[in-house]
């Protein structure tokens, strides 16, 4: 519907460049460039200091870096520090030196400001600020490196989402990105990964981007003002999407990097726009540190019920921890990243990541006010040129279209970010084969099968087609991608948990009901959120079940509010015999998975797995 030219991005990135060409050539950068003058106009506080760097660093990027030329002179003559909170500990920590100017700890007002400025983005009705992420509108998984060294070689699961990077590998890479940054304006954003103060770690964040400053302060734990003139970061993400990697030099597979180096305690990324590789990073960071000391690290949601009993929605990308956390009856904690402790839980962030696509304002009407809101940052949502209206609908753009919001933009969010230990634990799973029950009841034995196999699937298009394939994704622990250790790691500080605990576990397919994804519906959300309060409030536990015959959990008859055909799958399907054999296609699937982790369970787990028939 709407093309960049329509709304003037369209050579948005091309004008950027070669504005920031003349902007950062060496006979500009000792006057005050329009930005800078227009930014000292508006902050009380810009600081013109000499810089500590003596000399800057060569690399590829930049080769003449170091040399002692009349532009270099110029070059480290000033930096400009903006923002009215700036740590004492400055950017030379993490190497990053002779930048034109840095933007520290601005708002979302000021970040409105630089963003619109440098035509990242445009403002929207209602006041979001929409932006678009070009190639990728996802994570690039395959793109993550983990850096290999004497620590990390056996504390680390590696393989297929742990692939393993030299230390000078990285260690080039992130010179590389020092030498990037060397003479532009960067931003600057000290946060915390993780609301308990207890179990956080401080993170800088530098990027490239005024928008993925917004983005960032809206997903993490904002400090209190009072703490950042002395904020010591312990790990420093940053983050150059228009630095591309050059596979053959850098050791990486394609221009697309996100490098995780815990002795550097650094992430690089580039070559890619799409935000949530920095909040995803930030939990990688937590889910290497946090088992050590006994704390559970969750790719979930969290919400709490009226006697303080949390509720945890373990899930992978797509299944609903977002949308099912959001309840009116349940103050929310947090839509993603969690961990649980002795004292409970608490959040990792201090914000939401929401799909947009589609999003309904009946069936969603919490995270669809947060579309209308100035602060929230739309990604890849399509907007009228004109009238700057949202059509959530069209997916031209992406099919993972994002809005991020701080947790306050949801009425009933505990900003506090902690809550007591859960009841209950939902494990979601969006079942594009249509086999799965609405909900089933888990033993703590089926429960640590389910959440070491992690299934969920995926669905072959964007389009609905028939005839098309779903694809049985496994990404153990709900989340593999993001897990540094081995699955057995984090399951046994769960399977802990929920004995000490008494926690009910149940099974809960968001997915497809009524045949295969492509002739079968999804699963209506009101259907979901009924069981689900059932499920919380205890009432699901007095009604009648039976055992499911392909994986031999329990599935309740019949519940009161929900159809009572729903609860059955084979009875949503036309077919029973084609039910049968899609049912033993995906009992197989889960075996064949399950072979990995054979070695490293006990029987009573082993024996919570469903039978081949
Ligand atoms: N029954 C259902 N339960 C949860 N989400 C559903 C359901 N049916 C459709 N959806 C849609 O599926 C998507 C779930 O995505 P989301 O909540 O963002 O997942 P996650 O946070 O786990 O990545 C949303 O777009 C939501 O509108
Ligand atoms: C942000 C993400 O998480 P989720 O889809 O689980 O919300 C992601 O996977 O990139
Ligand atoms: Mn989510």
């Amino acid at each position: 519907m709407l093309s960049r030219r329509e709304i003037g991005w369209s050579n948005a990135s091309r004008r950027r460049v070669s504005h920031r060409n003349r902007r950062d050539s060496p006979q500009d950068s000792t006057k005050s460039p329009v930005a800078c003058v227009r930014a000292e106009a508006y902050f009380p506080r810009v600081t013109q200091q000499k810089s500590t760097a003596r000399v800057s660093i060569p690399s590829a990027a930049n080769p003449r870096a170091g040399s002692s030329s009349r532009a270099d002179t110029s070059r480290r003559s000033t930096l400009r520090q903006i923002g009215t909170h700036i740590s004492r500990h400055g950017l030379d920590l993490q190497g990053i030196r002779n930048v034109s100017a840095a933007y520290w700890n601005l708002g979302a007002p000021a970040l409105y400001e630089e963003a619109i400025r440098r035509q990242e983005g445009v403002v929207a009705e209602g006041g979001p600020l929409v932006v678009k992420t070009g190639q990728h509108t996802g994570r690039s998984a395959s793109d993550k490196f983990t850096v290999k060294d004497e620590t990390t070689a056996d504390n680390v699961w590696w393989g297929k989402s742990n692939a393993a990077i030299a230390p000078e590998k990285a260690a080039a890479l992130r010179e590389k990105v020092r030498a990037y940054l060397q003479n532009k304006e960067v931003f600057v954003q000290d946060l915390y990964g993780g609301a308990d103060a207890a179990n956080r770690v401080k993170v800088r964040v530098v990027t490239e981007y005024a928008w993925h400053s917004l983005f960032i302060r809206n997903l993490l734990v904002r400090p209190a003002t009072e703490d950042l003139a002395d904020f010591q970061p312990e790990f420093t993400i940053i983050d150059c999407p228009n630095l591309l990697a050059d596979p053959a030099a850098d050791g990486t597979r394609s221009e697309t990097f996100i490098v995780v180096d815990f002795a550097a305690k650094t992430i690089v990324i580039g070559g890619t726009s799409y935000a949530g590789e920095m909040k995803k990073s930030v939990f990688t960071i937590l889910n290497y540190l946090l088992p050590v000391k006994g704390v559970m690290p969750m790719h979930c949601s969290i919400n709490v019920g009226k006697d303080g009993d949390s509720a945890i929605f373990f899930g992978l990308s797509g299944t609903g921890k977002t949308t099912l956390s959001a309840d009116p009856e349940r103050p929310l904690i947090g839509d993603d990243e969690h961990g649980w402790s002795d004292d409970g839980v608490f959040n990792i962030e201090g914000g939401c990541y929401a799909k947009m696509i589609r999003l309904s304002e009946t069936a969603e009407p919490e995270i669809f006010s947060t579309t209308k809101r100035f602060g929230t940052v739309l990604e890849n949502v399509v907007i009228d040129p004109e009238t700057r209206k949202l059509d959530l609908d069209d997916a031209t753009l992406a099919e993972n279209s994002r809005g991020a919001y701080p947790l306050d933009f949801i009425a009933n969010a505990l900003t506090t970010g902690v809550a007591g230990h859960p009841k209950n634990i939902i494990m979601l799973t969006a079942d594009a084969f249509g086999v799965l029950p609405p909900i089933s009841r888990l033993s703590p034995e089926e429960a640590m099968y389910h959440f070491l196999s992690g299934y969920t699937a995926k669905v072959a298009g964007t389009e609905k087609g028939l005839g098309k394939e779903p694809q049985a994704t496994f990404s153990t622990c709900f989340g593999a991608p993001f897990m540094p250790r081995h699955p057995t790691v984090y399951g046994n500080i769960l399977k802990d948990k929920i004995a000490k605990h008494g926690v009910s576990c149940w099974l809960v397919n968001t997915g497809w009901t009524g045949g295969v994804f492509g002739v079968g519906q999804r699963m209506p959300i009101k259907v979901t959120r009924a069981l689900l309060r059932a499920a919380l409030d205890g009432s699901l536990n007095q009604v009648q079940f039976r055992k499911d015959p392909n994986f031999g959990f329990d599935v309740p008859v019949a519940v009161p509010g929900v159809p009572t055909e729903i609860l059955d799958p084979r009875q949503t399907w036309a077919d029973k015999a084609a039910y049968d054999a899609k049912a033993k296609h995906l009992v197989q699937l889960f075996i064949d998975n399950f072979a990995q982790f054979e070695a490293h369970v006990d029987d009573a787990i082993k024996s919570a797995a469903p039978k081949a028939a």
